[in-house]
Protein backbone atom coordinates (compact mmCIF):
# COMPACT_ATOMS: atom_id res chain seq x y z
CA UNK A 1 0.00 0.00 0.00
CA UNK A 2 1.40 3.17 -0.92
CA UNK A 3 1.50 5.99 1.31
CA UNK A 4 -1.07 7.91 -0.61
CA UNK A 5 -3.45 4.91 -0.80
CA UNK A 6 -3.04 4.69 3.24
CA UNK A 7 -3.61 8.46 3.36
CA UNK A 8 -6.78 8.02 1.53
CA UNK A 9 -7.91 4.95 3.98
CA UNK A 10 -7.51 7.14 6.99
CA UNK A 11 -9.46 10.19 5.05
CA UNK A 12 -12.33 7.91 4.53
CA UNK A 13 -12.25 6.04 7.93
CA UNK A 14 -12.82 9.99 9.08
CA UNK A 15 -15.37 11.25 7.03
CA UNK A 16 -17.03 8.19 8.00
CA UNK A 17 -16.71 8.89 11.78
CA UNK A 18 -17.82 12.69 11.47
CA UNK A 19 -20.92 11.26 8.93
CA UNK A 20 -22.13 8.76 11.67
CA UNK A 21 -20.89 11.51 15.15
CA UNK A 22 -23.47 13.82 12.90
CA UNK A 23 -26.26 11.34 11.96
CA UNK A 24 -26.46 10.30 15.97
CA UNK A 25 -26.67 14.10 16.77
CA UNK A 26 -29.56 14.94 14.35
CA UNK A 27 -31.29 11.66 15.21
CA UNK A 28 -30.94 11.73 18.88
CA UNK A 29 -33.96 11.45 21.20
CA UNK A 30 -34.43 10.50 23.98
CA UNK A 31 -36.83 7.91 25.52
CA UNK A 32 -37.99 6.88 28.90
CA UNK A 33 -39.79 3.63 29.23
CA UNK A 34 -40.35 3.47 32.97
CA UNK A 35 -40.96 -0.81 32.45
CA UNK A 36 -37.16 -0.72 32.05
CA UNK A 37 -36.48 0.54 35.87
CA UNK A 38 -38.46 -1.68 37.60
CA UNK A 39 -36.48 -4.07 39.83
CA UNK A 40 -35.13 -7.16 38.03
CA UNK A 41 -34.78 -10.15 38.77
CA UNK A 42 -32.05 -12.90 38.12
CA UNK A 43 -34.23 -14.73 35.37
CA UNK A 44 -35.67 -11.61 33.76
CA UNK A 45 -31.53 -10.02 33.38
CA UNK A 46 -30.31 -13.00 30.32
CA UNK A 47 -33.95 -11.62 28.02
CA UNK A 48 -33.15 -8.18 28.98
CA UNK A 49 -29.32 -8.50 27.47
CA UNK A 50 -30.96 -10.25 24.37
CA UNK A 51 -33.46 -7.19 24.10
CA UNK A 52 -30.66 -4.86 24.05
CA UNK A 53 -28.79 -6.57 21.56
CA UNK A 54 -31.58 -6.22 19.45
CA UNK A 55 -32.28 -2.73 20.13
CA UNK A 56 -28.43 -1.67 19.64
CA UNK A 57 -28.63 -3.21 16.31
CA UNK A 58 -32.04 -1.91 15.11
CA UNK A 59 -30.92 1.58 16.28
CA UNK A 60 -27.36 1.14 14.11
CA UNK A 61 -29.83 -0.41 11.36
CA UNK A 62 -31.79 2.56 11.35
CA UNK A 63 -28.44 4.86 11.61
CA UNK A 64 -26.95 3.66 8.51
CA UNK A 65 -29.95 4.07 6.84
CA UNK A 66 -30.26 7.22 7.39
CA UNK A 67 -26.94 7.82 6.49
CA UNK A 68 -27.25 6.37 3.17
CA UNK A 69 -30.59 8.64 2.77
CA UNK A 70 -29.01 11.68 3.64
CA UNK A 71 -25.81 11.26 2.07
CA UNK A 72 -27.68 10.87 -1.17
CA UNK A 73 -29.39 14.07 -0.90
CA UNK A 74 -26.30 15.90 0.04
CA UNK A 75 -24.80 14.21 -3.71
CA UNK A 76 -27.88 16.15 -4.93
CA UNK A 77 -26.81 19.30 -3.08
CA UNK A 78 -23.40 18.93 -4.44
CA UNK A 79 -22.82 21.78 -7.06
CA UNK A 80 -21.59 20.37 -10.60
CA UNK A 81 -18.10 19.22 -10.76
CA UNK A 82 -17.83 18.34 -6.92
CA UNK A 83 -18.07 14.60 -6.03
CA UNK A 84 -18.90 12.83 -3.29
CA UNK A 85 -15.28 11.43 -3.26
CA UNK A 86 -13.60 14.41 -2.92
CA UNK A 87 -11.96 14.54 0.89
CA UNK A 88 -13.13 16.38 3.31
CA UNK A 89 -10.41 17.44 5.96
CA UNK A 90 -10.55 17.63 9.72
CA UNK A 91 -10.89 21.06 8.89
CA UNK A 92 -13.54 21.49 7.09
CA UNK A 93 -15.99 24.34 8.27
CA UNK A 94 -19.24 22.39 9.49
CA UNK A 95 -17.23 18.94 10.91
CA UNK A 96 -14.77 21.06 13.14
CA UNK A 97 -18.02 23.55 14.06
CA UNK A 98 -19.51 20.10 15.42
CA UNK A 99 -16.47 18.86 16.65
CA UNK A 100 -16.01 22.34 18.72
CA UNK A 101 -19.39 22.21 20.46
CA UNK A 102 -19.40 18.65 21.12
CA UNK A 103 -16.11 20.03 23.43
CA UNK A 104 -17.23 22.86 24.48
CA UNK A 105 -20.14 20.60 26.17
CA UNK A 106 -18.89 17.73 27.02
CA UNK A 107 -15.37 17.88 28.55
CA UNK A 108 -12.79 20.77 27.42
CA UNK A 109 -14.54 23.39 29.28
CA UNK A 110 -14.30 24.70 32.78
CA UNK A 111 -17.84 26.65 32.35
CA UNK A 112 -21.24 25.54 33.59
CA UNK A 113 -22.83 25.15 29.98
CA UNK A 114 -25.52 22.69 30.41
CA UNK A 115 -25.77 19.63 28.42
CA UNK A 116 -26.37 20.81 25.17
CA UNK A 117 -26.52 18.38 21.52
CA UNK A 118 -26.04 18.90 17.87
CA UNK A 119 -24.90 22.43 18.35
CA UNK A 120 -21.91 23.97 16.12
CA UNK A 121 -19.37 26.75 17.08
CA UNK A 122 -17.36 28.43 14.90
CA UNK A 123 -13.55 28.34 16.09
CA UNK A 124 -13.58 32.06 16.34
CA UNK A 125 -16.15 31.67 19.64
CA UNK A 126 -14.45 28.56 20.41
CA UNK A 127 -11.41 29.85 20.88
CA UNK A 128 -13.12 32.75 23.09
CA UNK A 129 -14.69 30.44 24.90
CA UNK A 130 -11.77 28.14 25.65
CA UNK A 131 -9.84 31.03 27.09
CA UNK A 132 -12.51 32.76 29.17
CA UNK A 133 -12.73 29.33 30.48
CA UNK A 134 -9.04 29.42 31.67
CA UNK A 135 -8.88 32.66 32.93
CA UNK A 136 -12.22 32.23 34.85
CA UNK A 137 -10.48 29.03 36.61
CA UNK A 138 -7.54 31.01 37.52
CA UNK A 139 -9.98 34.05 38.98
CA UNK A 140 -11.90 31.46 41.16
CA UNK A 141 -8.84 29.93 42.19
CA UNK A 142 -6.88 33.38 43.20
CA UNK A 143 -10.90 33.88 44.87
CA UNK A 144 -10.54 30.94 47.58
CA UNK A 145 -6.45 31.21 48.14
CA UNK A 146 -8.00 34.21 49.08
CA UNK A 147 -10.59 33.52 51.47
CA UNK A 148 -8.74 30.70 52.80
CA UNK A 149 -6.19 33.22 53.48
CA UNK A 150 -8.65 35.47 55.32
CA UNK A 151 -9.58 33.05 57.44
CA UNK A 152 -5.51 32.18 58.13
CA UNK A 153 -4.76 36.20 58.96
CA UNK A 154 -7.45 36.22 61.43
CA UNK A 155 -6.67 32.92 62.95
CA UNK A 156 -10.13 32.61 63.97
CA UNK A 157 -10.79 28.93 62.56
CA UNK A 158 -14.23 27.51 63.65
CA UNK A 159 -12.57 25.62 66.53
CA UNK A 160 -10.92 28.84 67.97
CA UNK A 161 -14.30 30.59 67.78
CA UNK A 162 -16.06 27.62 70.06
CA UNK A 163 -13.13 28.10 72.47
CA UNK A 164 -14.32 31.62 72.75
CA UNK A 165 -18.40 30.71 72.89
CA UNK A 166 -17.11 28.19 75.46
CA UNK A 167 -15.37 30.91 77.29
CA UNK A 168 -18.43 33.65 77.03
CA UNK A 169 -20.54 31.32 78.60
CA UNK A 170 -18.07 30.47 81.46
CA UNK A 171 -17.79 34.28 82.08
CA UNK A 172 -14.35 34.85 81.50
CA UNK A 173 -15.60 37.43 79.25
CA UNK A 174 -18.86 38.35 77.77
CA UNK A 175 -18.03 39.69 74.13
CA UNK A 176 -15.03 39.27 71.76
CA UNK A 177 -15.24 42.96 69.44
CA UNK A 178 -12.55 43.49 67.60
CA UNK A 179 -9.11 42.54 65.89
CA UNK A 180 -6.16 44.55 68.14
CA UNK A 181 -3.48 43.42 65.52
CA UNK A 182 -2.57 40.65 63.25
CA UNK A 183 1.18 39.85 63.15
CA UNK A 184 2.85 37.47 61.14
CA UNK A 185 2.27 35.31 64.22
CA UNK A 186 -0.66 35.61 65.70
CA UNK A 187 -3.84 37.74 65.75
CA UNK A 188 -4.70 39.43 68.78
CA UNK A 189 -8.23 40.44 69.44
CA UNK A 190 -10.10 42.82 72.03
CA UNK A 191 -12.12 41.02 74.77
CA UNK A 192 -14.58 43.14 76.97
CA UNK A 193 -16.50 42.19 80.72
CA UNK A 194 -19.21 43.73 81.45
CA UNK A 195 -18.08 47.04 79.75
CA UNK A 196 -15.35 48.03 82.27
CA UNK A 197 -12.27 44.97 82.03
CA UNK A 198 -10.56 44.60 78.64
CA UNK A 199 -8.91 41.89 77.61
CA UNK A 200 -6.66 40.77 74.80
CA UNK A 201 -6.67 37.22 73.12
CA UNK A 202 -3.75 36.05 71.03
CA UNK A 203 -4.67 33.30 69.02
CA UNK A 204 -1.41 31.71 67.45
CA UNK A 205 -1.02 30.34 63.93
CA UNK A 206 -0.17 26.84 64.65
CA UNK A 207 0.30 26.62 60.88
CA UNK A 208 2.83 28.53 59.92
CA UNK A 209 5.95 27.17 59.66
CA UNK A 210 7.50 30.29 60.92
CA UNK A 211 6.68 28.52 64.03
CA UNK A 212 9.07 25.58 63.24
CA UNK A 213 11.84 27.62 62.36
CA UNK A 214 11.71 28.38 65.98
CA UNK A 215 13.12 25.59 67.78
CA UNK A 216 16.07 27.77 68.42
CA UNK A 217 14.52 29.03 71.20
CA UNK A 218 13.20 26.32 73.01
CA UNK A 219 15.61 22.97 72.31
CA UNK A 220 17.58 24.50 74.26
CA UNK A 221 15.47 25.44 77.54
CA UNK A 222 15.08 22.59 79.96
CA UNK A 223 11.71 23.72 81.03
CA UNK A 224 10.13 22.71 77.80
CA UNK A 225 13.13 19.43 77.62
CA UNK A 226 10.56 17.12 78.53
CA UNK A 227 6.54 17.94 78.74
CA UNK A 228 5.72 17.47 75.16
CA UNK A 229 2.42 18.80 75.60
CA UNK A 230 4.00 22.36 76.40
CA UNK A 231 6.90 22.02 74.04
CA UNK A 232 4.80 22.10 70.72
CA UNK A 233 2.72 25.28 72.03
CA UNK A 234 4.08 28.32 72.48
CA UNK A 235 0.76 29.91 73.95
CA UNK A 236 1.44 27.80 76.90
CA UNK A 237 4.98 29.18 76.96
CA UNK A 238 3.68 33.08 76.64
CA UNK A 239 1.29 32.09 79.24
CA UNK A 240 4.38 30.35 81.49
CA UNK A 241 6.67 33.62 80.97
CA UNK A 242 3.90 36.33 81.60
CA UNK A 243 3.03 34.45 84.87
CA UNK A 244 6.61 34.75 86.04
CA UNK A 245 7.07 37.92 84.89
CA UNK A 246 3.78 39.16 86.63
CA UNK A 247 4.52 37.60 89.64
CA UNK A 248 7.51 39.85 89.96
CA UNK A 249 5.75 42.63 89.62
CA UNK A 250 7.09 43.75 85.71
CA UNK A 251 5.31 45.52 84.03
CA UNK A 252 3.57 43.39 81.31
CA UNK A 253 -0.46 41.89 80.96
CA UNK A 254 -1.34 39.30 83.41
CA UNK A 255 -1.97 36.19 81.86
CA UNK A 256 -5.39 35.36 82.72
CA UNK A 257 -6.10 31.99 80.44
CA UNK A 258 -4.71 29.33 77.95
CA UNK A 259 -5.98 26.86 75.94
CA UNK A 260 -3.86 25.08 73.33
CA UNK A 261 -2.76 27.98 70.63
CA UNK A 262 -5.28 30.64 72.30
CA UNK A 263 -4.14 32.85 75.33
CA UNK A 264 -6.19 35.36 77.18
CA UNK A 265 -4.66 38.47 79.05
CA UNK A 266 -4.98 41.50 80.64
CA UNK A 267 -5.33 44.81 78.04
CA UNK A 268 -2.65 47.41 77.67
CA UNK A 269 -4.08 50.45 76.47
CA UNK A 270 -7.17 52.48 77.50
CA UNK A 271 -11.08 52.82 76.57
CA UNK A 272 -10.52 49.89 74.44
CA UNK A 273 -7.80 51.70 72.10
CA UNK A 274 -4.79 49.44 72.86
CA UNK A 275 -1.32 51.28 73.78
CA UNK A 276 0.97 52.22 70.86
CA UNK A 277 4.07 50.57 70.49
CA UNK A 278 7.39 52.34 71.20
CA UNK A 279 8.12 52.41 67.10
CA UNK A 280 4.48 54.50 66.85
CA UNK A 281 4.66 56.73 69.22
CA UNK A 282 4.95 60.53 67.85
CA UNK A 283 8.34 61.08 69.52
CA UNK A 284 8.73 64.56 68.32
CA UNK A 285 6.63 65.61 71.08
CA UNK A 286 8.70 64.19 73.57
CA UNK A 287 11.15 66.40 75.36
CA UNK A 288 14.82 65.07 76.50
CA UNK A 289 13.73 64.43 80.13
CA UNK A 290 10.70 62.45 79.06
CA UNK A 291 13.01 60.01 76.25
CA UNK A 292 15.15 59.55 78.66
CA UNK A 293 12.32 58.41 81.78
CA UNK A 294 11.11 55.91 78.74
CA UNK A 295 14.70 54.82 78.14
CA UNK A 296 15.09 54.35 81.76
CA UNK A 297 11.81 52.14 82.32
CA UNK A 298 12.89 49.31 79.44
CA UNK A 299 16.28 49.30 81.28
CA UNK A 300 14.97 48.21 84.27
CA UNK A 301 12.31 45.66 82.53
CA UNK A 302 15.19 44.21 81.21
CA UNK A 303 17.72 44.23 84.47
CA UNK A 304 14.42 42.80 86.50
CA UNK A 305 13.49 40.32 83.60
CA UNK A 306 17.13 38.66 83.97
CA UNK A 307 18.00 39.16 87.73
CA UNK A 308 14.21 38.79 89.06
CA UNK A 309 12.59 35.98 86.73
CA UNK A 310 15.69 34.49 85.18
CA UNK A 311 14.80 35.49 81.75
CA UNK A 312 16.23 37.03 78.48
CA UNK A 313 13.34 38.67 76.08
CA UNK A 314 15.26 37.24 73.11
CA UNK A 315 13.21 39.41 70.77
CA UNK A 316 13.23 43.09 72.43
CA UNK A 317 12.56 46.08 70.25
CA UNK A 318 10.13 49.05 69.60
CA UNK A 319 7.63 46.60 68.37
CA UNK A 320 7.35 44.87 71.83
CA UNK A 321 6.95 47.47 74.15
CA UNK A 322 3.47 49.65 74.70
CA UNK A 323 3.54 53.14 76.05
CA UNK A 324 0.53 53.59 77.63
CA UNK A 325 -0.93 57.39 77.89
CA UNK A 326 0.38 57.58 81.37
CA UNK A 327 4.00 57.18 79.72
CA UNK A 328 4.50 53.60 81.00
CA UNK A 329 6.00 50.99 79.63
CA UNK A 330 4.88 47.63 79.15
CA UNK A 331 6.51 44.31 77.62
CA UNK A 332 4.78 42.19 75.43
CA UNK A 333 5.48 39.09 73.09
CA UNK A 334 7.52 36.84 75.43
CA UNK A 335 6.64 33.49 73.97
CA UNK A 336 10.09 33.56 72.67
CA UNK A 337 11.85 34.42 76.41
CA UNK A 338 14.06 32.61 77.39
CA UNK A 339 15.28 30.83 80.67
CA UNK A 340 18.65 31.64 82.08
CA UNK A 341 19.75 28.12 81.76
CA UNK A 342 19.67 27.87 77.73
CA UNK A 343 23.28 27.90 76.55
CA UNK A 344 23.07 30.97 74.00
CA UNK A 345 20.68 33.09 75.94
CA UNK A 346 23.91 36.04 76.73
CA UNK A 347 23.86 35.75 72.91
CA UNK A 348 20.15 36.69 72.62
CA UNK A 349 20.59 39.25 75.27
CA UNK A 350 23.73 40.62 72.90
CA UNK A 351 21.06 41.22 70.37
CA UNK A 352 18.42 42.60 72.29
CA UNK A 353 20.35 45.31 73.47
CA UNK A 354 21.39 46.40 70.02
CA UNK A 355 18.07 46.83 69.37
CA UNK A 356 16.96 48.85 72.49
CA UNK A 357 20.05 51.09 72.73
CA UNK A 358 19.79 51.74 68.39
CA UNK A 359 16.42 52.48 68.87
CA UNK A 360 16.61 55.14 71.57
CA UNK A 361 20.00 56.58 70.23
CA UNK A 362 17.78 57.03 66.76
CA UNK A 363 14.75 59.10 68.54
CA UNK A 364 17.64 61.33 70.49
CA UNK A 365 17.70 60.29 74.25
CA UNK A 366 20.56 61.79 75.95
CA UNK A 367 23.38 60.05 77.84
CA UNK A 368 22.65 56.13 76.72
CA UNK A 369 25.07 54.05 77.85
CA UNK A 370 26.98 51.66 75.42
CA UNK A 371 26.21 47.94 74.62
CA UNK A 372 28.96 46.63 77.32
CA UNK A 373 27.99 48.95 80.15
CA UNK A 374 24.37 47.92 79.78
CA UNK A 375 25.30 44.37 79.54
CA UNK A 376 27.30 44.66 82.76
CA UNK A 377 24.68 46.21 84.31
CA UNK A 378 21.94 43.44 83.39
CA UNK A 379 24.06 40.67 83.91
CA UNK A 380 27.04 41.86 86.78
CA UNK A 381 29.54 39.86 84.31
CA UNK A 382 32.39 42.47 83.61
CA UNK A 383 33.02 43.17 79.28
CA UNK A 384 35.61 45.17 78.61
CA UNK A 385 34.25 48.39 77.11
CA UNK A 386 36.50 48.74 74.12
CA UNK A 387 35.96 45.41 72.65
CA UNK A 388 32.92 44.11 70.36
CA UNK A 389 30.29 42.84 72.84
CA UNK A 390 29.70 39.89 70.61
CA UNK A 391 33.00 38.22 70.47
CA UNK A 392 33.60 38.81 74.04
CA UNK A 393 29.80 37.07 74.66
CA UNK A 394 30.60 34.56 72.39
CA UNK A 395 34.17 33.82 73.97
CA UNK A 396 32.77 33.93 77.24
CA UNK A 397 30.22 31.41 76.16
CA UNK A 398 33.26 29.14 75.01
CA UNK A 399 35.38 29.30 78.09
CA UNK A 400 32.64 29.05 80.71
CA UNK A 401 30.21 26.60 79.08
CA UNK A 402 30.07 24.96 82.27
CA UNK A 403 29.20 27.43 84.31
CA UNK A 404 25.33 27.65 84.84
CA UNK A 405 24.15 31.30 84.40
CA UNK A 406 21.26 30.10 87.59
CA UNK A 407 22.51 27.99 89.90
CA UNK A 408 18.96 27.30 91.16
CA UNK A 409 18.19 25.65 88.05
CA UNK A 410 16.54 22.25 88.81
CA UNK A 411 13.66 23.06 91.62
CA UNK A 412 12.22 26.34 90.16
CA UNK A 413 11.47 24.42 87.13
CA UNK A 414 10.20 21.79 88.65
CA UNK A 415 7.82 23.76 90.90
CA UNK A 416 6.99 26.60 87.97
CA UNK A 417 5.19 23.38 85.37
CA UNK A 418 3.94 21.77 89.03
CA UNK A 419 2.53 25.01 89.74
CA UNK A 420 1.12 25.35 86.27
CA UNK A 421 -0.15 21.85 86.07
CA UNK A 422 -1.69 22.27 88.90
CA UNK A 423 -3.60 25.75 87.83
CA UNK A 424 -4.85 23.74 85.06
CA UNK A 425 -6.52 21.17 87.07
CA UNK A 426 -8.32 24.07 89.24
CA UNK A 427 -9.35 25.83 85.97
CA UNK A 428 -10.40 22.10 84.60
CA UNK A 429 -12.32 22.04 87.94
CA UNK A 430 -14.62 25.00 87.68
CA UNK A 431 -15.84 23.89 84.23
CA UNK A 432 -19.70 23.51 84.33
CA UNK A 433 -19.51 20.78 82.21
CA UNK A 434 -17.67 18.09 84.40
CA UNK A 435 -20.72 18.84 86.51
CA UNK A 436 -22.90 16.88 83.27
CA UNK A 437 -20.52 14.45 83.14
N1 LIG B 1 -2.04 42.62 76.04
C1 LIG B 1 -2.13 43.43 74.99
N2 LIG B 1 -2.81 44.59 75.08
C2 LIG B 1 -2.92 45.43 74.04
N3 LIG B 1 -2.39 45.18 72.83
C3 LIG B 1 -1.72 44.04 72.67
C4 LIG B 1 -1.54 43.11 73.73
N4 LIG B 1 -0.81 42.07 73.26
C5 LIG B 1 -0.54 42.35 71.99
N5 LIG B 1 -1.07 43.53 71.62
C6 LIG B 1 -1.03 44.16 70.28
O1 LIG B 1 -0.95 43.13 69.31
C7 LIG B 1 0.24 43.27 68.54
C8 LIG B 1 0.79 41.89 68.24
O2 LIG B 1 1.09 41.24 69.44
P1 LIG B 1 2.38 40.34 69.61
O3 LIG B 1 3.61 41.15 69.30
O4 LIG B 1 2.31 39.68 70.93
O5 LIG B 1 2.11 39.28 68.46
P2 LIG B 1 3.09 38.71 67.35
O6 LIG B 1 2.31 37.76 66.51
O7 LIG B 1 4.34 38.24 68.00
O8 LIG B 1 3.37 40.02 66.50
P3 LIG B 1 4.65 40.30 65.64
O9 LIG B 1 4.90 39.09 64.81
O10 LIG B 1 4.24 41.51 64.83
O11 LIG B 1 5.75 40.58 66.65
C9 LIG B 1 1.18 44.12 69.39
O12 LIG B 1 2.05 44.87 68.58
C10 LIG B 1 0.22 45.01 70.14
O13 LIG B 1 -0.10 46.15 69.35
Amino acid sequence: MTDEEVALALQRQFDRESDVARAVVSSSTVQFTPDRYHPKTQQETDSEDEDDDALRQAATDMLYAKLDAENASDERRRPAGESSSSTRSKHDIATSAHRNADKTFNDRNSLPTGDMVGDKINNKVYNKLMAFGKSETKRQMRQKDKEEKATMDTSVDSDTRLMLLKWINQEVFDSVDGIIATGKESAVLHAAKNQETSYAIKVYKTTLSEFKNRSEYVKDDFRFKNPRGVLKIWAEREFMNLSRMAKNGLPCPQPVKVRRNVLVMSFVGADGLAAPRLKNVEWEFFTDEERRAVYDQVQSIMCRMYKDCLLVHADLSEFNLLLTPDNKVHVIDVSQAMDLSHPRCLQFLTRDIHNIIAFFTRIGTPNMPTAVQLFNLITQLEMADDQDLLVQVEQFSEENRSVDLRHDKSRPADMELKKYNEEKKVNRGVSPAREYN
